[in-house]
């Protein structure tokens, strides 16, 4: 288990940058399996997801090598290797493995996935997806075992109960060499799945009508990389970040930003008060002397993102009046809640409505980050909270959040990281 120790109360500036989308990434290197040649992705972020999926790729011999944020990827010499539990379960987008082995093996043996223990996180629309294109799929004691007939996967049309962002990227994996046609309604449209889109069409990959809601797919025969793929800045992280600069007073400047991907958060930023001047690609936040409250519903993209409902929360915090969070997405998504009351924050839940009372005065203490964003949460209200706090768990934030500790040493907070790093590598 790793600690953050924060003490907090200190007043930051300067300027942090942001990495890769932890989200586009995880998909990208499963993805990276299909290709015949070797992958380079650049802006790849430096976290226990990226650690944990290479290690993945080792089992199945695919070598990968990192430079700073350039991960080169040979899948040229690849084996069929069964993914059981185990570092499969240590995070979420492990399952993308199932899409990515059917496109290249036809068939795929991949344990349940793991990730953030935010309420149910059913896969039945991933299993209707590869059922459509004529797999056959099996749940044996927690094992997804996935085989295809001899005359192997076919185009077809699927229509997803849900709008899934894994169900979506999961689909476009197996039938990107699929035979014929593919089409995808009620798809997803998060920036991070154009990325991935991106990434293979520039490999030959045949992906229409990404970030809409239908996604038409022809499916080819090869894929080939020919240039190095850039991975899209981290919405979330950036968010994160802004939120923390506002809640603490100001003066930062967020780079390496995107920020059509962020217009619902802006939006509510904006209505709360915030002092925002949005550049070509970063975000300088100004101080902000009087936050208003603001209600808050997370919807898939282009809606607010459930993934920013948590950091979100501190500033709601600084703000005056009651703010309301619904997240339709996780509505159980309430493990920060307990942990920011330890901390005297003022703060209930009921009937998966989230109430936030502004003005409460935060003090440090100790407490747990049971998973990521509920870490970030917990991260900056010890950096606003008078006092030394401490994160239990905090290897679930290092999970997706590049280089965390020295990034907030470079807007001068005082945070340390202790214990071991337990992550999975064989
Ligand atoms: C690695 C990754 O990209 N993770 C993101 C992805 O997770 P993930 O892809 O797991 O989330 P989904 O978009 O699939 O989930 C959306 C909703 O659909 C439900 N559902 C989903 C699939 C399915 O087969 N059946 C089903 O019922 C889920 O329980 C949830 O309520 O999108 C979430 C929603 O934006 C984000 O919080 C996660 O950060
Ligand atoms: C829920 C998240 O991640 P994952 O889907 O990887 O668990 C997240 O990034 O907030």
């Amino acid at each position: 288990m790793q600690k953050l120790v924060i003490n907090g109360g200190k007043k930051l500036s300067g300027e942090v940058t942001i990495g890769g989308a932890k989200n586009s990434t995880v998909a990208l290197i499963p993805a990276a399996i299909l290709s015949d040649t070797p992958v380079v992705l650049d802006s790849v972020p430096q976290i226990r997801d990226v650690k944990n999926l290479r290690s993945i790729l080792k089992d199945m011999n695919v070598t990968s090598e990192m430079n700073n944020d350039v991960l080169r990827i040979d899948p040229t010499e690849i084996q069929f290797a069964e993914l059981p539990s185990g570092k499969v379960s240590s995070l979420r987008a492990s399952y993308y493995f199932m899409g990515a082995m059917l496109g290249r093996f036809g068939k795929a043996v991949v344990g349940f996935p793991g990730g953030d223990d935010i309420g149910p996180r059913p896969i039945d629309q991933h299993i209707k997806g590869f059922e459509a294109l004529g797999a056959h799929v099996e749940n044996k004691h927690g094992q997804i075992i996935i085989t295809t007939p001899e005359e192997g996967l076919k185009g077809a049309k699927i229509f997803l109960d849900m709008v899934s962002v894994g169900a979506t990227i999961n689909v476009i994996l197996a039938a990107v060499k699929a035979k014929g046609t593919t089409v995808i309604e009620n798809a997803a449209k998060e920036p991070e799945i154009i990325d991935l889109a991106t990434f293979l069409n520039n490999m030959g990959a045949v992906i229409r009508g990404v970030g809409t809601e239908t996604i038409r797919i022809e499916g080819v025969d090869t894929l080939r990389s020919n240039n190095a793929h850039t991975i899209i800045p981290d919405r979330i992280e950036a968010g994160t970040y802004l939120s923390l600069a506002a809640a603490n007073g100001g003066d930062i400047l967020v780079k390496n930003i995107i920020s059509e991907h962020l217009d619902a958060f802006l939006a509510k930023l904006d209505e709360m008060g915030v002092n925002l001047e949005v550049g070509e690609d970063s975000i300088y936040v100004k101080p902000s002397p009087d936050l208003k409250a603001v209600n808050i519903k997370t919807m898939p993209y282009p809606g607010f993102a459930t993934d920013l409902q948590q950091p979100i929360t501190p500033l709601l915090m600084r703000a005056s009046g009651e703010a309301m969070i619904v997240d339709t997405i996780y509505p159980k998504r309430v493990k920060h809640i307990s942990q920011l009351a330890k901390m005297g924050a003022d703060i209930t839940s009921e009937n998966d409505l989230i109430f936030v009372h502004g003005g409460a005065k935060l003090k440090g203490a100790n407490v747990t980050a049971d998973e990521i964003r509920a870490g970030a949460c917990l991260m900056i209200a010890g950096l606003l909270a008078d006092g030394q706090t401490v994160i239990d768990h905090a290897e679930n934030i290092l999970r997706g959040y590049d280089q965390v500790v020295w990034k907030l040493h470079c807007l001068g907070a005082d945070v340390k990281l202790i214990g071991e790093d337990d992550l999975i590598e064989s």
